[in-house]
């Protein structure tokens, strides 16, 4: 990464205001996973190893510029200080004199969280008020929220104008893995691409066309292009008006030579329901009535072979609907051979393959976990991330 971060500065009793991303799925005001607050851990802790004073901000959820009880961090900041095993200070606004007064408290090396910033409506605007408003708190901003690096907020874009701003190690660990990834990959590298939707797909799809050597196709968004190949789909989903794009991908994977792989079997069912009858059918015998909703084993084993053989793989999107355990079995298939691939470096994007891969407990397994799910999406697809963007060259 061509970015200062951390490291490139001298933080001691600088007051810090750090973007993290703890928008941590939760359940009646408990943390589901605390994933994104661990993964936050040492760019604080060396901020306040380091003699700073760290203010920490971040985004809960989609309040849309109002307070919501139920999304403030209080939480988070109480996971926080168990995490650390050290007093973290919480504030229920986010700037203002009364945030001041308690950051003027503070001692190097303390730690305060700030109120949930989308609670202002300037965040999401990035109003250059709000972003003021923040940079009159600290001394440095330091960027760590790779997960909301695909915003230009106020607390992840705007406020970089009126402070000197750097990453933090997970920001650069991220950029520098999913750069690697992109730039200068080990080779075979191979690229599993799998969710719901074409349409959410196609910009990864095509900038990944340009760099693979294998390019594997699962999930709901298969069956649009199993129908360009002339197959009937029965209730499979589709995008009538991706299917001439979908072939287009496949002109294109041949004229490049990357290899294109799509299912052979899949699990169709009668019903979208974790009941409903199930059974597995080759590709091109999906019956009129039923709906594909996992890849079958003669695919997974396929699949299994090539992830074997890749030096690289980057895993975006379930194979099927992991959520239900009848139509988790492709997905876990997938899992597990990105876990016992031993010569494989394992690069799992965000959002849902990374919950798949957790469901599985095969977290431990894999070398890297984007903490971002549309941060990294936007990455493979090639585009600058206005939180990166922002960040002084080294
Ligand atoms: N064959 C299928 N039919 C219908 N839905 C499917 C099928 N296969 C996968 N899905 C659904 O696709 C959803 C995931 O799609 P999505 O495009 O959101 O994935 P993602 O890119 O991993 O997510 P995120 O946006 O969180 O990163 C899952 O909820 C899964 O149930
Ligand atoms: O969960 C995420 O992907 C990030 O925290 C960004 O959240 P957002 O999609 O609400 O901006």
């Amino acid at each position: 990464m061509n970015k200062k971060t951390i490291k490139d500065v001298d933080v001691k009793g600088k007051t810090v205001f750090c973007r993290v991303d703890f928008n941590v799925p939760m359940q009646d005001g408990k943390i589901t996973d605390d994933t994104r607050i661990r993964a936050a851990l040492p760019t604080i802790q060396y901020l306040a190893d380091q003699g700073a004073k760290v203010l920490l901000a971040s985004h809960l959820g989609r309040p849309k510029g109002q307070v919501v009880e139920e999304l403030r961090l209080t939480p988070v900041a109480k996971r926080l200080e168990e995490l650390l095993g050290k007093k973290v200070v919480k504030v229920d606004e986010a700037y203002g004199a009364a945030v001041k007064a308690e950051v003027d408290k503070l001692n190097n090396g303390d730690i305060l969280v700030l109120e949930n910033v989308r609670f202002y409506p300037g965040e999401e605007k990035n109003d250059p008020e709000l972003a003021k408003a923040f940079a009159e708190l600290a001394d440095l901003y330091v960027n760590d929220a790779f997960g909301a690096a695909h915003r230009a907020h106020a607390s992840t874009a705007g406020i970089a104008e009126y402070l000197p701003s750097v990453a933090g190690f997970l920001m650069e660990k991220e950029i520098n893995v999913l750069s690697k990834a992109l730039d200068n990959p080990d080779r075979p590298f191979t690229a599993i691409i799998g969710g719901a939707k074409v349409k959410d797909k196609i910009g990864v799809i095509e900038n990944l066309l340009e760099r693979v050597d294998n390019l594997i196709i699962g999930g709901g968004l298969a069956y649009t292009f199993v129908k360009a190949l002339g197959h009937e789909i029965g209730k499979s989903l589709l995008e009538e008006d991706k299917i001439e794009l979908a072939k287009s991908f496949m002109e294109r994977a041949k004229e490049k030579g990357v290899r294109f792989y799509m299912p052979v079997d899949v699990v169709v069912a009668d019903d979208f329901s974790n009941d409903a009858n199930t059974k597995v059918v080759d590709i091109d015998s999906i019956p009129a009535d039923w709906e594909a909703l996992d890849i079958g084993p003669k695919t997974a084993e396929i699949y299994a072979d090539v992830i074997q053989q890749s030096k690289l793989v980057v895993w975006n999107g379930p194979m099927g609907v992991f959520e239900m355990d009848a139509f988790a079995k492709g997905t876990k298939a997938v899992a597990e051979s990105l876990a016992k691939a031993e010569h494989t470096y394992t690069v799992i994007g965000g959002g849902d393959s990374a919950a798949a891969v957790e469901k599985f407990g095969l977290v431990d397994k894999m070398n890297h976990i984007s903490t971002g799910g549309g941060a990294s999406l936007e990455f493979m697809e090639g585009k600058k991330l206005p939180g990166v963007q922002i960040l002084e060259d080294k």
